[in-house]
């Protein structure tokens, strides 16, 4: 599988700490590849996920993007844990929001953001303000406002961890929706192991100080997945004894 992302050796240490946080990690994330990142809380999974975003520079190694830039697209969206929006801008103004800077025209960036709105359910609710919004559907705003860019991949750091537990398994099976109408690489940062293994193709465990990958654990479930099915709790099991969770 081609690679979107490639890590190669990387390295980062924050400014004025001690040591690295991550050293000399290679990990290639494929195209159309979903990859959920587990570890223990303060591993680096976020350091992760920002170098991939372009938010951090490594400090040792390389971070490559295997995909050359396209018009009117971005290679890489980021969906929060907190949704960030602005709240005086409507939710169709939020999801328009990074097309701004991008050459499309206004007939196009109309029809992106419909078209993200009702990929994620909010069709009825473009004209809703922020803090007129259920946590759910302001974590699909998020989401909706990177689909609008059409991303050719997806960084998510655990989005859907504010919500309450039903909220987050609708948000799961919309994302499985959205992720194999789209065809983009997602790399999933998530605390839940039932999570990871429901939604991804591949689960990267960090885990060391400095971290490096501790497991990279392949998910050969068929789609939709099954929480029911003995391999899926034999792949949770395994991995909460890997991260010494019960
Ligand atoms: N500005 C900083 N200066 C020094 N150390 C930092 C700084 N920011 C984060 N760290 C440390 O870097 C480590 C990795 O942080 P990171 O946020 O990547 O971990 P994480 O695995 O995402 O954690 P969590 O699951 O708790 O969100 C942590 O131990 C954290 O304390």
């Amino acid at each position: 599988m081609a690679a979107v992302i490639e890590f190669d050796r990387f390295s980062y240490t924050h400014p004025g700490a001690p040591g690295p946080v991550i050293q000399d990690l290679s990990l290639d994330i494929g195209k159309g590849e979903f990859l959920a990142v587990v570890g223990g809380s303060g591993v680096g999974k976020s350091t992760l996920l920002r170098t991939a975003a372009g938010l951090i520079a490594p400090s040792a190694g390389q971070m490559h993007f295997r995909l050359p830039q396209r018009a009117g697209r971005r290679r890489r969206a980021v969906v929060f844990q907190d949704g960030r929006l602005l709240p005086w801008r409507t939710v169709a103004g939020n999801v328009a929001y990074g097309l701004e800077t991008l050459d499309v025209d206004a007939a196009e960036k109309r029809g992106r953001v419909d078209e993200a709105l009702r990929m994620t359910g909010l069709a009825e609710f473009a004209d809703r303000w922020p803090h007129q919004l259920s946590g759910g559907q302001a974590q699909r705003v998020g989401i909706a406002r990177a689909l609008a860019v059409k991303p050719d991949i997806l960084l998510m750091d655990e989005p859907f961890s504010a919500v309450d537990a039903l909220t987050r398994r609708h948000l799961q099976a919309e994302l499985m929706r959205i992720w194999q109408a789209t065809h983009a690489a997602i790399m999933f940062v998530t605390h839940d192991i039932d999570e990871a293994v429901f939604l991804a193709d591949r689960v990267v465990v960090l885990g060391g100080r400095p971290a490096n990958v501790a497991e990279n654990l392949v998910i050969d479930l068929p789609r939709p997945r099954d929480r029911g099915h003995a391999d899926f709790g034999r792949h949770v099991a395994h991995l909460s004894a890997q991260l010494g969770v019960d």
